[in-house]
C-alpha cells in the first residue's frame, strides 16, 4: 500500500509532503522494530520519550512519523496529531484491515479474562468461527498462541486481529484492560459490544486513584464502543462509588447519553436479571429472568464469580444476535477457564486443591467465597503480590484472607524488581498470624501437607502463568504442575 493512499486526501496530509510517494510496509512503536517502509508511531511513554528515537527511526527507512505536532520529524512525512496513539491506530487499522465482522470487548477489574473465553465458548456452540484475545493470548477452537501482555500493542493487536480474520474467524471477544484503553492499545476495529464486568482496587501506581482508573475504562463506553454498538454492563453491587455513584450506573449512563443500546445483568439486571443461585458440589443453579419469563440454568462451573461472568458473556452473545434461551440453554456446557478456581489434584489426605488467579484484594475475596461453602473443615489460602504493581493492595489482601480464611500462608508471588521479602512484610502488615513461606513451592507443599481429608487448598495470584518472574528472569514456575507434585 502507497504512503499517499494511507494518509493522502481526506486523511490530511498536503499533497506536497507526499510528492515522494512510498511503499508502506509496517508499523512500529518501537524503534527497533523499524525497517524500509515502516510507519513509526513515537509517544511519550511513562518510561521514556518515543520522540527521542525518531531520527534513529528514520535512519532505519521510516517514511512517516505520528507524532505530536510539536515533535521534530525530519527525513520522513510527520504525520502531526495532539493524541498521535490514537491517530496512529487508526492508520494501523486501514493498513491491516479487514477484520472479523463481530468484535466485542470486555474491561473491569476481574473478570475480563474469564468473560472474554466464556464468550468464545458460546458463539462456538452456536456454530460461529470465534477466538478470545487477553491475558491467556489469542485463543481459538484449535489453539492458543501468547502474546505476554493482557492488551498487545496496538501493532500486535490489529495484526492478529486481520490474521484472524484471514483464517476465516468471524467473532472475536477480546479484553480491554485499563492500561490499553489508556494507551489506545486495543482501537481501529469497529466494537459491537463492550462489558463492564466489575470495579475494585488494582492498577492505582499507574492510574493515581480510583477516578483515573475508572475513567479509563469509560472510554470503551465513551469512544471507542462504536455507533449502533451494545453495552452489556455487570450490576456490582460491591464496588465503591465513584463521585458519588455507582460506577456501573455511570457507565450505563454514558452509553445511553449516546444513543446505544444498554443491556444491563445481574442481581439489579434488566435484561438477565440474576434472580436466586443454588451452589452445587461440581456447579450452581441459577435462576435468571429475560424477557419477563424466569428460566433456570444448570452452569456446570463452581463460584459465584463464574456465574457473574457466564452471563455477563451470555449477553454479548445477546447482544451481537444470539438468541436468549438458546444462549442461556448453550451456557450449560461452558468449560472451566485454564487457572480460574482449576482443581490441580486432590491431596493424599483427601484435600482438594485449587489454583486460581486471584491477584486483587476483590478477586481473593471472590475466590475464597467461591470455595468455602465446599469446604467442611478449614480453608487454606497460599498467595503473595506481584512486585512493580500497585502497593496499596498488598496489605488489603493480606487483610481480606485473614479474615475470610482459616489458614494463610504468605509467599512470594512474581517479585520482579523487588525485594521479595519486602513485598511480603507489606502483605503480612494486612495478614496478621498468617505463616510466612518465600518459597513458593515450600509454602505449596507446606499448605498440603497440613490439610485434612475435610479442608481445601487454595493457591492464589499466578493461575494459568507458566513462569515466576525474578528480577529479569523467568523461572519455570507453575502452580498446578507444583501442587501435584507436592501432592504425590
Ligand atoms: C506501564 C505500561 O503499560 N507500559 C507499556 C507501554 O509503555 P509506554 O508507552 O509507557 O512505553 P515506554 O517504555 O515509556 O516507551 C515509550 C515509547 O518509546 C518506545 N521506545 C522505547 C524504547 C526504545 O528503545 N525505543 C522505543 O521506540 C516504546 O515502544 C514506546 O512506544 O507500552 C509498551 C509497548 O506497548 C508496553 O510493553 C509496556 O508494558 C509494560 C511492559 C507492562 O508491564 N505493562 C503492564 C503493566 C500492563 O500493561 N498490564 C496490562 C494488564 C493489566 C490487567 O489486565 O490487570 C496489560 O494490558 O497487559
Ligand atoms: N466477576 C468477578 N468478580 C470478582 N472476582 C472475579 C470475577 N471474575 C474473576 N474474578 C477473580 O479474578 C481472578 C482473575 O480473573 P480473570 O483472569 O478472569 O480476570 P482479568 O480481569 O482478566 O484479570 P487481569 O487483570 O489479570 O487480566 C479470578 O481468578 C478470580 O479470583
Ligand atoms: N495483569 C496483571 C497480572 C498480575 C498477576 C500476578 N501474578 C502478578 O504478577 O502481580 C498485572 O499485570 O497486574
Ligand atoms: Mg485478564
Amino acid at each position: 500500500m502507497k504512503l499517499s493512499a494511507l494518509v493522502g486526501g481526506d486523511n490530511g496530509a498536503p499533497a506536497a509532503a507526499l510528492a515522494a510517494d512510498q511503499q508502506v510496509t509496517g508499523f512500529a512503536i518501537d524503534h527497533r522494530k523499524v525497517a524500509p517502509g515502516t510507519i513509526f508511531g513515537a509517544f511519550q511513554g511513562a518510561r521514556v520519550n518515543g520522540e527521542d528515537f525518531i531520527p534513529a527511526a528514520v535512519a532505519s527507512g521510516a517514511v512517516a512519523v505520528v507524532a505530536r505536532p510539536e515533535a521534530r520529524v525530519e527525513g520522513a512525512l510527520h504525520i502531526a496529531d495532539a493524541e498521535p496513539r490514537r491517530a496512529f491506530a487508526a492508520l494501523t487499522a486501514r493498513f491491516f484491515a479487514p477484520f472479523p465482522d463481530t468484535c466485542v470487548a470486555v474491561t473491569g477489574t476481574n473478570g475480563k479474562t474469564s468473560t472474554v473465553e466464556l464468550t468464545r465458548q458460546l458463539w462456538r456452540m452456536a456454530g460461529f468461527s470465534a477466538a478470545s484475545i487477553g491475558t491467556l493470548g489469542v485463543t481459538t477452537g484449535d489453539e492458543r498462541v501468547t502474546t505476554g501482555l493482557t492488551t498487545p500493542d496496538v501493532v500486535t493487536f490489529l495484526s492478529n486481529m486481520a490474521g484472524l480474520a484471514r483464517e476465516g474467524v468471524s467473532h472475536v471477544a477480546f479484553e480491554a484492560s485499563s492500561h490499553g484503553l489508556d494507551q489506545f492499545r486495543s482501537e481501529g476495529v469497529p466494537v459491537r459490544a463492550a462489558a463492564f464486568t466489575n470495579l475494585s482496587r488494582d492498577h492505582l501506581d499507574y492510574h493515581g486513584t480510583m477516578e483515573g482508573y475508572f475513567d479509563a475504562k469509560a472510554r470503551l463506553f465513551g469512544e471507542v464502543l462504536g455507533v449502533g454498538g451494545t453495552a452489556v454492563i455487570w450490576t456490582d453491587r460491591q464496588a465503591e462509588p465513584i463521585r458519588g455513584e455507582l460506577p456501573w450506573r455511570l457507565l450505563a449512563k454514558v452509553a445511553a447519553d449516546r444513543g446505544l443500546r444498554v443491556l444491563t445483568v445481574g442481581e439489579d439486571g434488566e435484561a438477565l436479571r440474576l434472580v436466586a443461585r443454588e451452589p452445587g458440589l461440581l456447579g450452581q443453579v441459577l435462576t435468571v429472568e429475560a424477557d419477563g419469563r424466569a428460566c433456570t440454568v444448570k452452569l456446570p462451573l463452581i463460584g459465584a464469580y463464574q456465574a457473574y461472568n457466564a452471563l455477563t458473556a451470555a449477553a454479548l452473545v445477546i447482544a451481537t444476535g444470539g438468541d436468549v434461551a438458546q444462549t442461556l440453554a448453550q451456557a450449560e456446557r461452558l468449560q472451566p477457564v485454564r487457572g480460574r478456581l482449576e482443581r490441580a489434584v486432590i491431596a493424599m489426605a483427601g484435600a482438594p486443591v485449587y489454583v486460581d488467579y486471584a491477584h486483587t484484594p476483590d478477586a481473593l475475596e471472590a475466590a475464597i467465597a467461591a470455595l468455602k461453602p465446599h469446604a467442611a473443615g478449614r480453608l487454606i489460602v497460599v498467595f503473595g503480590a506481584g512486585g512493580d504493581r500497585d502497593t496499596g493492595k498488598r496489605a488489603a489482601m493480606g487483610a481480606v484472607a485473614v479474615a475470610q480464611a482459616d489458614t494463610v500462608y504468605v509467599t512470594d508471588d512474581n517479585p520482579r524488581s523487588e525485594d521479595p521479602a519486602a513485598i511480603r512484610a507489606m502483605v503480612l502488615e494486612g495478614a496478621i498470624g498468617a505463616t510466612e513461606i518465600g518459597d513458593r513451592r515450600e509454602a505449596i507443599g507446606a499448605a498440603i501437607a497440613g490439610a485434612g481429608p475435610q479442608d481445601i487448598v487454595l493457591i492464589a495470584g499466578k493461575g494459568h502463568e507458566q513462569g515466576q518472574v525474578v528480577g529479569d528472569r523467568v523461572l519455570p514456575f507453575d502452580d498446578v504442575t507444583v501442587a501435584r507434585e507436592m501432592a504425590a
